[in-house]
């Protein structure tokens, strides 16, 4: 039984059809890499499937239920990291992490929120605002969600590398092969080739004028 499915997927912006006829299937234990150039489309998919916008065609389903009607186990099985790294500027990692926490019951101790920091590379950063964070810093934090919810069967991660260091993205490399080894299943956009040494099904969103 797949996971995650898409079934003719389109998606319109500005009257442009990004990509239509999108077909694709994901079970665990898979790494799927969307790819693509600039503009193809990879955000938007990726929007689409965590049911932040709505596909123009086309339906997705989560242990084959629609993803509306399956939304409150979805949103219990998925960790989505996008773009925005969803943090508050003016509070600090620790407090940001907390909060994450609390809105997806996640339970965790200080201590061991102080010491994920701390695997992180983050060590004396913890009580400093994440506005005075670098940017690499401010994604090892977002990225911390990964480590935290380990119920969560399904990541779908867009360009997470970003800004990362060579340590910062060979952590998350290897803790991707972790999840993937113990059953989770991953979506991926990145313009880094993704060198993870693990099976990796492609989707390539061609750029449409
Ligand atoms: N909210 C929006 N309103 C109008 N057009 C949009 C919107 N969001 C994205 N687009 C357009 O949709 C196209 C695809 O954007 P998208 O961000 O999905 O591409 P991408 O493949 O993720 O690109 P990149 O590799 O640069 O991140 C772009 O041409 C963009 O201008």
């Amino acid at each position: 039984m797949a996971l995650l499915s898409g079934q003719n997927l389109a998606c319109v912006k500005q009257d442009r059809i990004l990509f239509e006829n999108i077909n694709f299937s994901i079970d665990s234990s898979e790494l799927l890499y969307v790819r693509g150039q600039n503009g193809a489309g990879k955000t938007s998919l990726l929007r689409i499937l965590v049911g932040l916008a709505d596909p123009a065609e086309g339906t997705i389903e989560y242990k084959q239920q629609n993803i509306q009607q399956a939304n409150e186990l979805y949103c219990q099985d998925l960790v989505y990291f996008g773009h925005k790294l969803g943090l508050s500027l003016n509070l600090n990692a620790i407090e940001n992490l907390r909060f994450w926490c609390q809105l997806n019951q996640v339970t965790t101790s200080e201590s061991e929120l102080y010491e994920l920091l701390a695997n992180l590379g983050l060590v004396g950063l913890e009580d400093v605002m994440v506005s005075q964070l670098s940017a690499g810093q401010q994604r090892r934090v977002a990225l911390a969600r990964l480590w935290l919810k380990a119920s969560a069967k399904l990541w779908i991660l867009d360009e997470p590398f970003t800004a990362l260091d060579v340590q910062g993205i060979a952590l998350l490399r290897n803790k991707m092969i972790q999840h993937l080894s113990e059953g989770g299943a991953i979506i991926i956009t990145s313009h880094q080739t993704l060198d993870v040494d693990y099976p990796t099904s492609e989707l390539v969103l061609e750029y449409r004028i």
